[in-house]
């Protein structure tokens, strides 16, 4: 057997072995989908990262979203953050490499967004700081990664541990993870469509503790029924808004599931 043939022969039998374990935990993405799609159609964003050869993945994952998968349909929001070349290097260079992502998603991310982040190794600090920053603004974390425990996997909501030791074929599963995910979301849009929309697109959790514009202050408007489960940390500047309140404060973990088909 030449080189040629046992390198194929080694990567291909590598991609075999995982795919069993892999079917199992690839079960979750369904779920995702689900909650995806509904944090799409509400107005919500996904915000995805990765280094190297997992930027590429990141990046092919918004392009699915913003773009379409197979059939045309109304485009969502999505942003690889690692694609924004000139924040990137300003970042990199007044702020260092490890905060190249987590500023970006303090300044992109909003309540009911959520975070993609993908690593064959699950430790790379810019992936970890971004999660840190994810958590100050209310935003989900999710990762596809290599075999977990890992860092990564340890301190996101979910995630998605490709069982390979080859970095390769764990970068290869998270593209068809990445294609199953927005198949599931495909599937799952015109379920959610139909739901009543009771995010508010793109807010900010602001802590708010003032007065509000119209004079009323915020448990006055809670009283009056001015929106089910509001709560003045999560109002935005510009006021009371029910659609934003999801009665969970500021805890940072899961707190845009609410009436999340998950
Ligand atoms: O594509 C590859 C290896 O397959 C490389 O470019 C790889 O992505 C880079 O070394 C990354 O820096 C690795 O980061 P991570 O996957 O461990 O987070």
């Amino acid at each position: 057997m030449n080189d040629a043939m046992s390198a194929l022969d080694g990567h291909l039998s590598g991609l075999a072995a995982a795919l069993v374990p892999y079917r199992r935990t690839a079960e979750r993405l369904a779920g995702w989908g689900t909650q995806l799609a509904w944090t799409l159609a509400t107005g919500g964003r996904l915000l995805a990262a990765g280094n190297g050869g997992s930027a590429a993945e990141a990046q092919h994952l918004t392009a699915e979203l913003v773009g379409k998968l197979r059939d045309d349909r109304e485009p969502y929001s999505a942003i690889a953050l690692h694609a924004e070349t000139s924040s990137l290097t300003a970042i990199g260079n007044d702020y260092g490499y490890d905060e190249v992502f987590a500023r970006q998603v303090r300044a992109h991310g909003r309540e009911n967004d959520i975070l993609l982040l993908m690593s064959t190794s699950g430790t790379s600090t810019n992936l970890l700081r971004a999660v840190e920053a994810a958590r100050e603004v209310g935003v989900r974390c999710w990762a596809f990664t290599g075999p977990a425990p890992n860092p990564l996997a340890e301190v996101c909501d979910d995630v998605l541990a490709v069982p390979s030791p080859d970095s390769q074929v764990v970068q290869e599963l998270h593209l068809v993870s990445l294609h199953l995910l927005c198949e599931y979301v495909d599937e799952a849009l015109p379920l959610v469509r139909q739901l009543p929309r009771t995010a508010a697109p793109r807010q900010r959790r602001v802590e708010f503790t003032g007065r509000l514009p119209g004079g009323a202050d915020a448990p006055a408007l809670a009283a009056a029924g001015s929106g089910p489960g509001i709560n003045r940390h999560a109002l935005n500047g510009h006021g009371a808004n029910g659609h934003g309140a999801n009665g969970h404060g500021g805890n940072g973990h899961g707190s845009s599931r609410r009436g999340c088909p998950s």
